[in-house]
């Protein structure tokens, strides 16, 4: 009976995985085979606690032996360049409200500005999430040019505001997106932090196409294990570019393991750029601080973070910057993403978030589409908001 028993529970485990030979290929030589758009499954030992060993000491990615891998046959698509995207915004916000620029423009028009409409003036900059002191200094700024150069005329009075807002979006900032490793044979890793439903995944997913679009090659790391859906979603939108996505066997493994396999991954795949999904869960900042200190450690031992990019939500307004207080002060933030600028009249966010940081807005969302995402430019960005 234990005979006829030892041979049954293979021959059931074959049969449920579709009697694939690949179930039992180590992921190192599989991976030669694998088609554009696979998902590498990966059982995790460890759990998301910090107290948990970190993955590395765990056995490498290439010794463990792979799950199921279920390729989704979607046609590959060819993403668009991500050039010239910006000029979308102008439509959008146009479409989102009363803007900005245009609440600016239909006081500054007015014949004699008083002391009220300079009020005025800053109120609606601070409705825009602009924030106290830049608001402030605009005003400050706007209205001295305003005097000194004794401007009345509608169009001049347009330019000077252009010009002092680009200056508080300051243009002088690197908004390079540093996708190159530190040295040959190297990805550059981007870990992408945020708290739930900011647009994370969606992003991850976004950048992967334009990345793809510059002749990139990707590979994508599941590593929100928290939320069931997340990793689904990041292999669609990986599927959808001939990317693979590396992932987690189970919800809730730890997600150091499936973003040190997805370095090692990439590696192994010569990429050029590995993008790691994370859950990042505000639940408290200390647990923030283990989880995302965590990935960060044990991810450099195969290749350093060249860019962690914190993704916001640009409706959420002043909850947007304390939310980037914390990470700021937790994930060694590089770079923000801001999404659902589509949905709001607030741009001033883009100011503030960059004041609270020190680290400028690299790119932007502007939609629900999988090419809604921008290169963020201060002067594309003033006249988007400034409209015609
Ligand atoms: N309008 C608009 N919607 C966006 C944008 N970016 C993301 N979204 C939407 O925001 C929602 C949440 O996006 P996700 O990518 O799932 O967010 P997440 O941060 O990964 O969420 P968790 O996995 O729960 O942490 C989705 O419905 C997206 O389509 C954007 O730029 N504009």
């Amino acid at each position: 009976m234990n005979d006829v028993l030892l041979w049954l529970i293979p021959l059931a485990v074959l049969v449920a995985g579709g009697g694939t030979a690949a179930l039992l290929v180590p992921r190192s030589r599989r991976q030669r085979d694998l088609p554009s758009g696979t998902v590498l499954e990966r059982p995790t030992t460890a759990t998301g606690d910090a107290a948990a060993p970190a993955p590395a000491e765990a056995p490498p990615a290439a010794e463990v032996p792979a799950t199921a891998a279920d390729v989704e046959a979607v046609p590959v698509e060819q993403p668009a360049p991500a050039q010239g995207r910006l000029v979308r915004l102008r439509d959008r916000l146009a479409r989102s409200g009363s803007p900005l620029g245009a609440r600016l423009l239909a006081v500054l028009s007015r014949d004699q500005l008083t002391e009220d409409d300079w009020d005025e003036i800053e109120e609606t900059l601070l409705l825009a999430d602009v924030g106290a002191g830049p608001a402030g200094e605009l005003v400050e700024a706007l209205r001295t040019r305003v005097r000194v150069l004794g401007v009345t005329d509608t169009q001049a009075v347009r330019a000077l505001l252009r010009e002092e807002l680009v200056r508080l979006v300051d243009p002088g900032m690197d908004r390079a997106l540093r996708t190159a490793g530190d040295e040959p044979g190297q990805p550059g890793v981007v870990m992408v932090v945020g708290v739930n439903g900011t647009g994370k995944t969606t992003t991850v997913g976004k950048l992967a196409r334009v990345l793809v679009a510059e002749d990139k090659k990707v590979v994508l790391g599941a590593a929100d294990t928290f939320r069931a859906a997340a990793a689904d979603q990041l292999q669609t939108w990986g599927s959808r570019v001939g990317v693979t996505t590396v992932r987690a066997d189970r919800d809730g493994a730890d997600p150091a393991a499936v973003a040190f396999d997805a370095v090692r991954q990439g590696k192994a795949d010569g990429a050029d750029v590995v993008l790691v999904d994370t859950a990042g869960r505000l639940q408290n900042k200390a647990g923030l601080m283990d989880e995302l200190g965590k990935i960060t450690r044990v991810v450099t031992r195969e290749a350093p973070l060249t860019e962690v990019l914190l993704v916001l939500d640009a409706t959420t307004g002043q909850n947007g910057l304390t939310q980037a207080r914390v990470f700021g002060e937790v994930a060694g933030v590089t770079g923000i993403v801001l999404t659902k600028l589509d949905g709001t009249a607030k741009g001033g966010i883009v100011v503030a978030v960059q004041r609270e940081l020190g680290v400028p807005v690299k790119l932007v969302g502007l939609g629900e589409g999988p090419d809604d995402l921008a290169p963020f430019d201060a002067e594309q960005f003033v006249d988007g908001i400034l409209g015609d």
